[in-house]
């Protein structure tokens, strides 16, 4: 592997409620500020939180590297869409990173192929790194989880490519069966997975850096940062100080 920062994502999805949240982002702001990671910029660091907390989120970081994002983006710039939320808007406001296709959306809000992949063009019009969530539904080889991710991925870029967009984009690997679990993919499981999509993203001439999220949180990061560029994590991080422990295991890359 290169020296490129470790990434370390987060998204709150919708486990917090504003006291919360802002505590949350104070203990992890005063965390970070003074560890030998993040002052020495081997880390690269993105926060999710829910819409209304984008801002005060930004606000309690804004002496950090610790950049803001979104759990989600419509596909349109503006109109008449009731509720939702523009990638437009969302740059105005000094988002960084848009969190597209996660398995709960696609299960639960109908999220499917075409609109991940109108997301996706939609934030990189608006010049938003798309944290795109790929991952096979059910367990099986690394051979199998690999080649779903890889389907998923080359569907997520149509629209894009379509309108003649670039940018980077950061692949969430997230096995579906691992979300929401008692423990993570197994990191053999994990760093094989992430070695085939690597050899698979390079086949196909596409750049994009790979996270593991699933259950992840301390101790993960350690084992698979070999293949993987870092994690997307969520319960296991709620703990301000499990986000800084985990934090530390930048320092032995
Ligand atoms: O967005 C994060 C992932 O879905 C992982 O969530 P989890 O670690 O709570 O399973």
């Amino acid at each position: 592997m290169n020296a490129a920062p470790i990434i370390l994502g987060m998204s709150l999805k919708m486990y917090f409620g504003q006291r919360r949240t802002l505590d949350w982002c104070r203990e992890v702001a005063s965390a970070i500020a003074r560890h030998p990671a993040v002052l020495e910029g081997r880390v690269e660091l993105f926060l999710l939180p829910s819409f209304p907390l984008i801002a005060p989120a930004q606000e309690i970081f804004s002496t950090t590297p610790m950049r803001i994002g979104a759990q989600d983006l419509h596909w349109e710039d503006q109109g008449a869409f009731t509720g939702e939320v523009s990638g437009a808007l969302l740059a105005e406001m000094g988002a960084r990173y848009a969190e597209i296709g996660h398995a709960e959306r696609r299960r639960l809000f109908g999220e499917t192929d075409e609109t991940v992949a109108l997301k996706t063009a939609a934030a990189l019009r608006n010049g938003l790194t798309p944290v795109l969530c790929v991952g096979e539904t059910h367990q099986g080889s690394a051979e199998q989880a690999a080649q779903a991710c890889l389907a998923q991925l080359e569907s997520a870029l149509t629209e894009a490519q379509r309108q003649g967009l670039h940018g980077e984009v950061i692949l969430a690997y997230e096995p579906v069966w691992a979300i929401g679990a008692a423990e993570s993919a197994t990191p053999a499981f994990i760093a094989e997975v992430c070695d085939l999509l690597r050899t698979g993203l390079s086949n196909a001439g596409h750049r994009a850096r790979i996270i593991y999220g699933g259950s992840a949180g301390p101790g993960l990061l350690s084992r698979i940062q070999d293949s993987a560029d870092g994690l997307f994590l969520g319960r296991f991080a709620h703990d301000p100080r499990a986000f800084a422990s985990i934090l530390d295991e930048v320092q032995l890359r």
